[in-house]
């Protein structure tokens, strides 16, 4: 007989248990956050993430494609909106591109992608392939690892400051914003993911999802490694 599905605590458990693997332990994340990462490795981090940045939106309009639920629809809008930004808020694309001038990069380094290494753009493009083509519901429990982002953002903040004072704080704005929006964004995702992912195979289903964009996440930071180094 097959197995008994997790109860939404456990089920949920398991999904937060992945949070091992995020790449927030990874060695090139360590060293940034531990204040060891030279300048021309900050503006490298920076310049390559603005790739993932970009394509966040467009991932999240896919997932707006696919689903035709209205009711989900009112509140996965508001990730668009967050990151192209609405009204007078110019938005978290655009406080990354600020992140990026308080790290030394010229606008245009940033926003013409002429650092983004090949790898870097293989990993993005297969998550927002992955938003494409999948069933929104899949789409929405790749996101989850939002989770643990908040942490991530938290240790920059945290860190940030003292490590690297040449960067201006203003510069920092987008982990500020970020904290308060992913913990949002993921009462949704984490909601709808327990609500639709019921019997046991599909719960296990949605781990390997996770565990699909833990190592994207991973392989980005792989790249960076190769390509700009680690200190220790
Ligand atoms: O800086 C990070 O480490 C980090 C990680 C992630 C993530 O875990 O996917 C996101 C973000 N930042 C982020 O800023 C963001 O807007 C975001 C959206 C998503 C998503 O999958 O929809 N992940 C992330």
């Amino acid at each position: 007989m097959d197995a008994p599905a997790w109860s939404r605590a456990a089920f949920e458990a398991q999904l937060r248990e992945r949070g091992k693997s995020y790449h927030i332990h990874h060695p090139f994340n360590v060293m940034l956050n531990t204040g060891k990462a030279t300048p021309e490795q900050i503006r490298g981090w920076v310049a390559n993430r603005f790739y993932y940045q970009i394509a966040i939106p467009v991932k999240d309009a896919a997932v707006l494609s696919n689903c035709p639920d209205r009711e989900v629809r009112r509140g996965w809008v508001q990730r668009i909106l967050d990151h192209d930004g609405a009204g007078e808020d110019p938005g978290g694309i655009e406080a990354w591109i600020r992140l990026g001038v308080a790290t030394g990069l010229a606008r245009e380094e940033v926003t013409d992608l002429r650092h983004v290494l090949p790898a870097i753009r293989f990993a993005v493009d297969a998550y927002v392939n992955f938003a494409r083509r999948a069933p929104w519901q899949e789409a929405v429990c790749s996101s989850l690892t939002e989770l643990f982002a908040p942490e991530i953002h938290k240790q920059r903040l945290a860190g940030w400051p003292e490590h690297y004072p040449w960067i201006e704080s203003a510069g920092l704005q987008y982990f500020r914003n970020r904290v308060s929006q992913a913990r949002r964004d993921v009462e949704q995702g984490l909601a709808l993911t327990l609500d639709h992912f019921a019997t046991r195979a599909q719960q296990e289903r949605a781990l390997d999802i996770l565990q699909f964009k833990l190592d994207i996440l991973w392989a980005m930071n792989d790249a960076l490694a190769q390509h700009y180094g680690v200190r220790t």
